[in-house]
């Protein structure tokens, strides 16, 4: 293993798009700030088989045999998950045994934080992934948080913090992923957030359905910015519940899954173009609308996930939040795509060292938890040797 005093940490994210697999490799350094250093990042593709099984779990009631298609996609994933490890590992030039100990998200199929047990389910075996790579897994970070009457989600502004945090000026860390999550890290130390509602994920089913599946978003939002926006129909998506309803709150496809897509599609008497710049305004006004929810004015917005890359919504997201500044986080010094992966890299380290990584200030539980669960590896005996010099 890498020295006890500068561990390497790798977290694995596979979001609600259901599209790659992000890893990232991370330095932490005892003697400095809960803030690691970068080694690598990789995307990899999601295998092609699994999307399809991905999407239809997470779409309640698709799948006739849920619990055996669950177990199967379960074993995949876990895996995936193991072979885009192994891969960004020799990508960065490192063995398996340099490797203190793995975070991996896993894929939601199931997120359901209202009624009297609410639950979360995301899958990808960590005993396959431990016994493919040998190293130790953490993994269902958000179990613990519901148990603690949080929402379960989101969990990176634990991560934000660090990454992102500075006395100078208040930041908004915005990822726009499947679904939009936003952190407030006040100039004062304040931290808060909670899921805006939708990112990528209604805009990326209406370029699906216009295509006939031959794409899976609009590249650089090149439809949607040839469009023009339905006012219309852009005020009955905005009615949404989720939309107005006050913090702590998380959501997922449950929400914005394929009622929404179809409420677009079919929408009469407007061309395809102009769907598109629907659907990507609904995901900017949402944001924007998000904003009355702040305890204050933020300076900066660093936006990190794949909608950074959609040149449309960012000039759009660019308009509606001045004057304050919108930059990807690459800007602070981590690249947009790469946050989340290192975020449960973050994450696992404090599972453990037994310090919380959840925030009840943002998911609204009853108390900071540690989450995670640990699956030991073939390096647990060493680890447990290593653990009391990570703590600081
Ligand atoms: N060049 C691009 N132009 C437009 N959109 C893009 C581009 N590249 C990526 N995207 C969008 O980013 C999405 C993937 O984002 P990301 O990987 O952050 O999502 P995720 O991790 O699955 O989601 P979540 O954060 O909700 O768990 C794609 O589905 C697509 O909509
Ligand atoms: C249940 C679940 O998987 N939620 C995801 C999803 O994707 C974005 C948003 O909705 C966020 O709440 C969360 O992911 C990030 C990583 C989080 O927990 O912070």
């Amino acid at each position: 293993m890498s020295p006890a005093d500068t561990p390497l940490l790798l977290g694995i994210m596979s979001g609600t798009s259901g599209d790659g697999i992000d890893v990232a490799i991370v330095r932490f350094d005892r003697h400095a700030d809960n803030k690691p250093e970068l080694i690598r990042f990789s995307e990899l593709p999601m295998p092609a088989q699994l999307r399809e099984p991905i999407l239809r779990l997470a779409s309640p009631g698709e799948d006739a045999n849920e619990i055996d298609s669950m177990g199967l996609l379960d074993r995949q994933l876990g895996e995936a998950y193991a072979e885009a490890a192994l891969t960004a590992i020799k990508l960065a030039g490192l063995e398996p045994a340099d490797i203190a100990a793995i975070g991996c998200h896993g894929q939601t199929i199931r997120h359901r934080p209202e009624g009297e047990y609410p639950f979360t389910l995301q899958i990808g075996c960590a005993a396959t992934l431990a016994e493919r790579t040998g190293i130790t897994i953490v993994s269902d970070f958000r179990s613990r948080d519901m148990a603690a009457g949080g929402e379960g989600a989101p969990l990176v502004p634990f991560a934000h913090q660090s990454l992102f945090g500075t006395t100078d000026g208040n930041v908004v860390v915005l990822n726009i992923g499947g679904i939009a999550n936003i952190t407030w890290l006040g100039a004062d130390g304040s931290v808060t957030g909670f899921d805006t509602g939708p990112g990528n994920m209604v805009m990326d089913g209406v370029m699906l359905a216009i295509t006939a599946g031959r794409n899976h978003y609009d590249q650089n939002g090149e439809l949607a910015a040839g469009g023009i926006v339905c006012a219309p129909l852009l005020n009955k998506l905005m009615a949404h519940p989720y939309i107005s309803r006050k913090p702590p709150k998380s959501t997922g496809r449950e929400a914005f899954g394929d009622e929404i897509v179809q409420r677009i599609l079919t929408w009469p008497e407007i061309t395809d173009a102009d769907k598109m710049a629907t659907a990507c305004r609904f995901t900017v006004e949402s944001i924007a609308k998000s904003c009355r929810f702040l305890p204050g004015t933020p300076q900066r917005w660093l936006i990190c996930g794949g909608g950074a890359r959609n040149h449309h919504l960012m000039q759009q997201l660019t308009q509606v939040l001045a004057p304050a500044e919108v930059l990807p986080s690459d800007a602070a010094g981590i690249p947009a795509q790469a946050v989340e992966a290192a975020s449960f890299a973050m994450l696992a380290r404090a599972t453990l060292t037994g310090e919380y990584n959840t925030l009840s200030a943002v998911t609204g539980a009853s108390h900071d938890v540690c989450g995670g669960e640990i699956t030991p590896g073939d390096n647990w005996t060493t680890l447990l040797q290593e653990l009391p010099r990570w703590i600081r």
